[in-house]
């Protein structure tokens, strides 16, 4: 899911040192990167472009499993950054996310309510992912009948 919808499209930095990132295909030119130049790290691009994962638009968790895993190029998936500065709370965010969604599925069925938008479009205002009029769905409570 943070692949095809990283809540954070783009990374920043500011450059220390001065550097040149070198062609690589023909089409392309060096590009010279001055000392406090700002540059934007794609996330979004990076994440969906079929150079970096075959079928880039088809959400397919199997990508990150054990045995696939390996395969995926370095820098290549961004959802909390890189280096020094990454995201400080990224296994936090996940442990708690997955708590949450053990916690829903096990006790609700997610219905969509007259405020659900489907299909779901993005917002237009704002700069990150996500809904736009946000997230709307109904919480139908499972009954577990204990034998
Ligand atoms: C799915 C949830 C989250 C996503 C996708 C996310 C994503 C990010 C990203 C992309 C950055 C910038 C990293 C970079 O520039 O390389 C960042 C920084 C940061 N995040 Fe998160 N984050 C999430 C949840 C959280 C949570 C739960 C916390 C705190 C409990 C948190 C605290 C921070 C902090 C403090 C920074 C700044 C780190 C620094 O500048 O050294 N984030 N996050």
């Amino acid at each position: 899911m943070l692949r095809k919808w990283p809540p954070v499209i783009v990374k920043d930095r500011q450059c220390t040192k001065p550097y040149t990132l070198q062609a690589v295909k023909k089409e392309e030119r060096d590009i010279e990167i001055k000392l406090d130049d700002t540059i934007w790290i794609p996330t979004f691009a990076i994440h969906r472009s079929p150079e970096n994962y075959t079928n880039p638009d088809k959400f397919d968790p199997e990508r990150f499993s054990e045995e696939n895993k390996g395969s995926i190029k370095p820098y290549t998936y961004l959802p909390f950054g890189v280096g020094p500065r990454n995201c400080i709370g990224s296994r936090f965010a996940l442990l708690e996310a997955k708590v949450l969604l053990f916690k829903i599925l096990l006790n609700f069925e997610l219905i969509p309510t007259p405020k659900t938008r489907i299909p779901m479009q993005l917002a237009k205002d704002g700069f990150n992912h996500t809904a736009q009029g946000g997230f709307w769905f109904g919480f139908k409570k499972i009954n577990h009948k204990l034998k």
